[in-house]
């Protein structure tokens, strides 16, 4: 680590949707860390002028390393194809945001940051644009050569981490075979240990069919992959429960002393989490050899440029990204 201040490259996401407005919003703030935000000058200076923002933009291809002052964004300039209606989804300017997907990636793999945090994209117009993209987690894991990485979303009470992530749900089932379920559990424990600091991380595993299969009456997967592979990793000493059903797992007294939910899919566990903690979570990509946080909401492209858009989640984010640095220094 060649600085103490952590340094951040901060991905601005979709144009036409809020992660250029909670972009501008973060940078009202002084942070003790070094922020870079990847977006297209013009565009940050039109939404400022929008939302009624007075900011000044420091653009430049590399900044000298200094805390965040408030007021002030610190720009990587990057230009869209087509100018940005707010709002409004245009496929011509999806290669822009993998563009600044794949700087900012490389910039961390560089050692140019010690961190990269997003702000979301819209994963339907990167499609529609031609391009197969199911979202951050599977393209940083492409950028950065890693074969296996795990979702995780944390709030102050809870966090969850999924087996599956963008998958239709026809897939799920033949996904979760006992290499990647092992592969993930492995990970989470890992990451759990190095990044957060858990001795010996306690993992509440659900079941994949409701009430975790009833014993085969309601689904063979738990008998075939889960429980085997959690049978396997107990040997290794790892603390795993379950497989519990998914629908009480999530009680106040299943939750005692567990470190993380381990779902096997995206609306199994998430819905949860964003009842309680919208808004105020973060989206963390392990297994990765950069640390990547994110927040836990998509682009709302109905607020971008109305001042309702609330930042309190990317706040968190790059909140959990200083904290991941300064553990790592
Ligand atoms: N990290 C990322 O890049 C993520 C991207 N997405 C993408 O976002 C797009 C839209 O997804 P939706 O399911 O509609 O979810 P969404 O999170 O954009 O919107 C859901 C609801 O929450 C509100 N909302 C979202 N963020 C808010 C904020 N910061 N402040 C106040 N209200 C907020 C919206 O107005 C809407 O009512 C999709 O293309 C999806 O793939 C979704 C989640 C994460
Ligand atoms: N629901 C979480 C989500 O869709 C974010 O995914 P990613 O773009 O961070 O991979």
């Amino acid at each position: 680590m060649s600085s103490q201040l952590p340094r951040i490259a901060l991905t601005t996401g979709e144009p036409a949707g809020i992660g250029i407005d909670i972009s501008l919003a973060l940078a009202q703030l002084s942070l003790p860390a070094h922020i870079v935000a990847f977006t297209d000058p013009q565009l940050a200076n039109e939404r400022a002028q929008q939302l009624g923002m007075t900011l000044r933009f420091d653009v430049q291809e590399r900044h000298q390393s200094s805390p965040q002052q408030a007021g002030v964004l610190k720009i990587k300039p990057l230009s869209l194809a087509v100018p940005c209606q707010t709002g409004v989804l245009d496929p011509r300017n999806a290669h822009y945001v993998l563009t600044m997907l794949q700087q900012a990636c490389q910039g961390c793999m560089e050692n140019q940051f010690d961190a990269l945090v997003t702000a979301p994209v819209h994963k339907g117009v990167i499609n529609k644009a031609g391009i197969p993209f199911s979202g951050h987690t599977e393209f940083f894991a492409e950028q950065t050569g890693t074969a296996e990485v795990v979702m995780m979303l944390r709030s102050t009470h809870l966090a969850v981490a999924l087996v599956t992530t963008h998958l239709p749900l026809t897939q799920v089932s033949a996904a979760i075979t006992q290499e990647k379920l092992t592969n993930v559990i492995q990970i989470l424990h890992k990451d759990l240990q190095t990044r957060f600091g858990r001795k010996t991380p306690h993992i509440l595993v659900c079941g994949l069919n409701p009430h975790a299969g009833e014993g085969g009456y309601l689904g063979q997967e738990e008998i075939t992959t889960i429980i085997p592979v959690l049978e396997m990793l107990r040997k290794q000493g790892m603390q795993l429960t379950g497989p519990v059903p998914a629908d009480t797992a999530f009680t106040e007294q299943m939750l005692q002393s567990v470190d993380v939910v381990l779902t096997m899919y995206h609306d199994q566990g998430l819905p949860v989490l964003k009842q309680q903690s919208f808004g105020d979570a973060v989206n963390i990509t392990l297994g990765l050899p950069i640390i990547r946080t994110s927040v836990d909401h998509g682009t709302a492209l109905t607020l971008a440029g109305t001042g309702k858009a609330q930042a309190d989640s990317l706040l968190s984010a790059v909140k959990m990204a200083i904290k991941m640095i300064n553990a790592q220094y």
